[in-house]
């Protein structure tokens, strides 16, 4: 049965879960019948949990990511595979390979040059470059993000290579279904997809704004284990407004301007509809970086009749949130004794505001004197009531304060007294030193979080922060920046970013398939990274754990948002787990490389080349 060569003849099946899983260890009829199922699902490539390498021959071991090993394909694969001769002699461990691939990104002193290393690691050997990342987060995050994805994104049209994601486009409307069957993979449970509208603080980037959720979803899986073939990124591409990419040779997407009003709501709504005929109603849907006019309607539109949020406006509040819970313990505050100012008010700032009176609400606090507590700043300066009719658009009118109309942040600073300070401008600088000074002038500890990205549109370094209040602030930013001296102490600022959140949530919402997302799991999300923070970190400077703790303050988010999602009748993968923990690790990637042979069956002949002691294995197969 297992001769038959279409199938067996070279080998072998490395199946890892799913359907396919008892192949690996169970009977030759089980083993067939899986291998059955591959082949009438069509399934002639690497896909999903379901790999049938059988169907793999020779060098396409080697040249397909999901199956590469490199030199880690150990003498019997090397031959039974049909690779033997195609790689120099060595063997090497997935730890001998992390140590090279070490010294290989180190080699770059330029942090685009780091990326396109990963992104052709990524190309190669998947596995191998999702254990590096995730055993690396602290140096490899600020180069698969921000702030290096900002300038990948920027760069794009010249360094874009090899498909990581989807371009699905304006001219496709009528036959996005279509468009969306060209992905290979058949198991896909979480997507990111921005229109590129507003890539980081750096404005409209169109197509090349792709880097965002490519960026977004390998955390997923570094920092969650969410499978990466679970994952997909996309971009939809309606156009850029951005004359300079539209007058560049180079520029790959559309080009044209941004399709605007009903035909691109139509367009969006039959996107959503594509991906739930696609891959299933509870498929989780993140929105990246879309214009905030557009965000805040499609959280409204969408919520709750798709699986979706925003990650700009929700999970940003829950990071911010949980740095403000943090910093609590510092101040010896709660949040009713907190004034808060804002400088910005848009998809970042109203997220966060309106959490924060959600947090106050569940302290007891009304609702009221809630939004009194909160101060915010646009463009034009303070949201007040007396603003001209229009120019409070949307949930900027919650916050408009009965208050003299006032323009200069440093003045409104002076008059308002802020205990917090929050920026989410994209405005570099904005925060002037006298306006540092002046936080600490009215504060023992004053609050100050530089939220934009990447590093050069933060509202202020990390070290002008410290400088400027005798180094009594509590800062965070949502870029990284270096650890900063002051006297003989050295401060390591946390990273308020929302990285912190959206994996966590995402491997909660797609192992319980739930249905709809309520920011109750934000506020859940929220207070799960802020237990995570330890004396420790508030010593050394950071209202967050280290980078280095992400994947556990993931897992702990996912439970959370599992108690959620069960307890709220929000859940469809039944029945409810008991031990939610151990549930959610069986369904984690593994980030070690798995055999490509099976150990159980009776293999059929082939030719044998000897080229050392035989093991065990091999005199089997014989
Ligand atoms: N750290 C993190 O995890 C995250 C950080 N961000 C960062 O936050 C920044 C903003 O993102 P987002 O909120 O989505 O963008 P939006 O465009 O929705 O909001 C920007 C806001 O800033 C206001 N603004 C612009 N210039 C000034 C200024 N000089 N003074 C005061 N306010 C100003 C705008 O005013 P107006 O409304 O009048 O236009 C608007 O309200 C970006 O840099 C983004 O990268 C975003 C998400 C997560
Ligand atoms: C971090 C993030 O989501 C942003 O800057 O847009
Ligand atoms: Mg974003």
């Amino acid at each position: 049965m297992f001769s038959r060569p279409s199938i067996c003849g070279n080998l072998s099946k490395l199946c890892r879960n799913g359907t396919a899983t008892a192949t690996a260890t169970a009977t030759p009829a089980a083993a067939n019948s899986a291998l059955a199922l591959c082949t009438a699902r069509g399934y002639h490539e690497v896909v999903g949990d379901i790999i049938c390498p059988s169907q793999v021959r020779g060098i396409d071991h080697i040249r397909d990511p999901r199956l590469n090993k490199g030199l880690a394909f150990t003498l019997e694969e090397r031959q039974v595979l049909g690779i033997h001769g195609l790689q120099p002699a060595r063997f090497k461990t997935q730890e001998e390979q992390l140590q090279l691939c070490k010294i290989a990104v180190n080699r770059y002193t330029e942090p685009l040059n780091k990326y396109l290393y990963l992104s052709d690691l990524h190309d190669r050997n998947e596995r191998l470059f999702f254990r590096f990342l995730s055993e690396n987060i602290e140096d490899l995050m600020p180069i698969v993000y921000t702030p290096t994805v900002g300038l990948a994104c920027q760069r794009f049209g010249l360094i874009y290579r090899r498909p990581h994601g989807l371009f699905v486009t304006f001219n496709d409307r009528g036959h996005i279904f279509d468009v969306m069957k060209n992905w290979p993979e058949p198991n896909v449970r979480a997507i990111c997809v921005t229109d590129g509208e507003r890539i980081l603080g750096l404005g409209d980037l169109g197509a090349c704004g792709m880097g965002i959720p490519v960026g977004k979803l390998a955390l997923y899986t570094a920092l969650a284990g969410i499978k990466p073939h679970q994952c997909l990124p996309i971009v939809v591409d309606v156009g850029t407004n951005n004359i300079d990419l539209l007058e560049d040779p180079l520029y790959v997407g559309l080009r044209q301007k941004r399709v605007v009003g009903r035909e691109y709501d139509d367009f969006i709504d039959e996107f959503m509809e594509a991906v739930v005929k696609r891959y299933g109603q509870n498929t989780l849907i993140q929105f990246e970086d879309f214009g905030n006019h557009n965000a805040f309607r499609f959280l409204d539109k969408y919520r709750n009749t798709y699986c979706t949020f925003n990650d700009d406006i929700q999970g940003t509040a829950a990071v911010a949130v949980a740095g403000l819970y943090a910093s609590k313990r510092i101040t010896g505050k709660s949040f009713k004794d907190y004034t808060f100012l804002f400088a910005g008010a848009g998809e970042a700032a109203i997220g966060i505001a309106d959490l924060v009176v959600k947090a106050m609400v569940a302290e007891g606090v009304s609702i009221e004197e809630a939004y009194s507590k909160i101060y915010m700043v646009d463009i034009d300066g303070l949201l007040t009531t007396t603003r001209k009719v229009g120019s409070l658009d949307g949930h900027k009118v919650n916050y408009a304060k009965n208050h003299e109309p006032m323009a200069d942040l440093e003045e409104i600073v002076t008059a308002i007294k802020p205990n917090v300070l929050i920026g989410a401008s994209a405005c570099a600088g904005l925060f002037t030193p006298k306006i540092l000074r002046t936080m600490a002038d009215n504060n023992d500890r004053p609050v100050v979080f530089a939220l934009s990205n990447p590093t050069s549109k933060a509202e202020c370094t990390a070290e002008e922060a410290y400088q400027n209040t005798d180094a009594r602030v509590i800062f965070s930013s949502g870029s990284p920046f270096p650890p900063v001296k002051m006297g003989d102490k050295t401060y390591y600022p946390g990273q308020g970013n929302n990285a912190y959140i959206f994996p966590g949530v995402g491997l909660g919402v797609i192992c319980t398939g739930t249905h709809h997302i309520p920011d109750e799991m934000f506020l859940i999300a929220a207070q799960e990274l802020a237990n995570f923070v330890e004396p420790s970190d508030i010593e050394r400077g950071s209202l967050y754990p280290p980078l280095q703790s992400i994947r556990d303050v993931s897992m702990n988010i996912a439970i959370g948002v599992t108690k959620c999602a069960y307890d709220n009748g929000l859940a469809s993968t039944y029945p409810e787990p008991q031990d939610k923990r151990k549930w959610l690790e069986d369904q984690l990637y593994n980030f070690n490389y798995e055999t490509s042979m099976p150990v159980t069956w009776t293999w059929p002949r082939m030719p044998y080349i000897k080229t050392r002691d035989e093991s065990p294995l091999i005199a089997a197969i014989k």
